[in-house]
């Protein structure tokens, strides 16, 4: 089976042809630059598949990442991209400094489009923890950052295959490759 994912974020594309590629999932890469709305993760989500899918002129499936902070409601949530460019690792700390919890929670949102005028259908994964000081290699993101409940490690400090296992993009992948797996028809 095949699948083509539209992402401009290498670390994303990645983690996917892993994770994707272990159930014998071949995952094409189309790089647009999609406009993202504002709203909640599921809207932000939906309108990115839907947009991708009208843009390639067929079935696609689009991935949104959300790191939300329990202080903060939930914040920066789906705007954690524009966060972690202009703050970097220590801004993140440093917009909990005065509260009384670093915990935190990293939510991705699959979105998959049958083709243009099909609704996305979405999948979701969360992996609760809690954001640190940088620890780890740090070519992915906030890895550095999120440590994950449990483990006592960073993203960052986990192999590929120890990220993948518990982390919110993981959990979300397998709610889609089950579907994938269920359409009637496959290409
Ligand atoms: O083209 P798309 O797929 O939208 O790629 P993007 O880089 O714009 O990604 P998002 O809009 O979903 O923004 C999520 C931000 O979180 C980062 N991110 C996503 N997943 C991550 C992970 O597993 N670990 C660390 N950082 C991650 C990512 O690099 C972005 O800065
Ligand atoms: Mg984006």
């Amino acid at each position: 089976m095949r699948i083509t994912f539209v992402t401009g974020n290498a670390g994303k594309l990645r983690e996917v042809r892993q994770i994707l590629g272990a159930s014998n999932i071949e995952v094409d890469s189309q790089e647009l630059d999609i406009p993202e709305v504002q709203g909640s993760t599921r809207e932000v989500a939906t309108a990115k598949c839907r947009r991708a899918a009208e843009l390639l002129g067929g079935p696609c499936i689009t991935e949104d990442t959300a790191l939300c902070f329990e202080a903060l409601h939930g914040l920066p949530g789906p705007y954690i991209k524009y966060f972690l460019k202009e703050l970097g690792h220590d801004g993140l700390n440093k917009l909990l400094v005065g509260f009384d919890t670093n915990a935190a929670w990293a939510l991705c949102t699959f979105a998959y489009s049958a083709g243009p005028g099909h609704e996305p259908i979405l999948f979701e994964g969360r992996t609760d923890g809690r954001i640190v000081p940088a620890r780890g290699d740090g070519r992915f993101g906030w890895d550095p950052c999120f440590e994950a409940e449990n483990t006592g490690k960073t993203y960052a400090e986990m192999q590929p295959e120890e990220k993948n296992k518990i982390s919110h993009r993981g959990r979300a992948l397998e709610k889609l490759e089950q579907y994938l797996r269920n359409l009637p028809t496959s290409s």
